[in-house]
């Protein structure tokens, strides 16, 4: 398991993001706030984590939205899914959007995102004047399944 360096704000009420079960593929994301932050319907803001990580070169962290929050109260990640850079050392921030038809109040340690972290490749550009034929070719949006 590769190791990430993390710098936590407010550790002592927020515990780090972990691993709820063997076999999650995400770590909870918590609020860090001083305040509640309600948010209107249709109303997003941009939540501070506390968490400022220092991923190995090679690997991105995504941000995405749970699902019972998106069910229960109709909050979901806008930019889903947010990545995260190798190389960005500023706070781990989720915006939250509020998708209901009432407001939604974030409490401080809410648990409102988690976050996946991936192995990812760059690519170099190859400028060709024709690209490979495949059976899809140009088919898609849809285009499986019909006659
Ligand atoms: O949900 C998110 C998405 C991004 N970021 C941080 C980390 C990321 O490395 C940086 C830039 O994100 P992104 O590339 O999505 O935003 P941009 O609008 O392209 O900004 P930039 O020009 O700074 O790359 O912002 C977050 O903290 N949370
Ligand atoms: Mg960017």
């Amino acid at each position: 398991m590769p190791k990430i360096q993390v710098k936590i704000i407010n550790q002592s009420s927020n515990p780090l993001p972990e691993y709820s079960t063997a076999g999650s593929a995400g770590m909870d994301l918590r609020a860090n706030l001083e305040a509640p932050i309600v948010l209107q319907s249709l109303e997003r803001s941009l939540i501070p984590t506390g968490l400022f990580i220092e991923l190995p070169d090679g690997y991105e962290a995504q941000v995405r939205p749970r699902s019972g929050l998106a069910i229960k109260q109709g909050l979901t990640c806008l930019n889903s899914p947010g990545t995260i850079d190798a190389d960005y050392r500023g706070e781990v921030k989720v915006i939250l959007i509020n998708l209901s038809h009432e407001p939604q109040t974030i409490q401080h340690g809410d648990r409102i995102a988690q976050m996946v972290v991936h192995s990812v490749g760059q690519v170099a550009w190859v400028p060709v004047t024709e690209i490979g034929v495949t059976e899809r070719n140009a088919g898609g949006f849809g285009h499986t399944g019909k006659s």
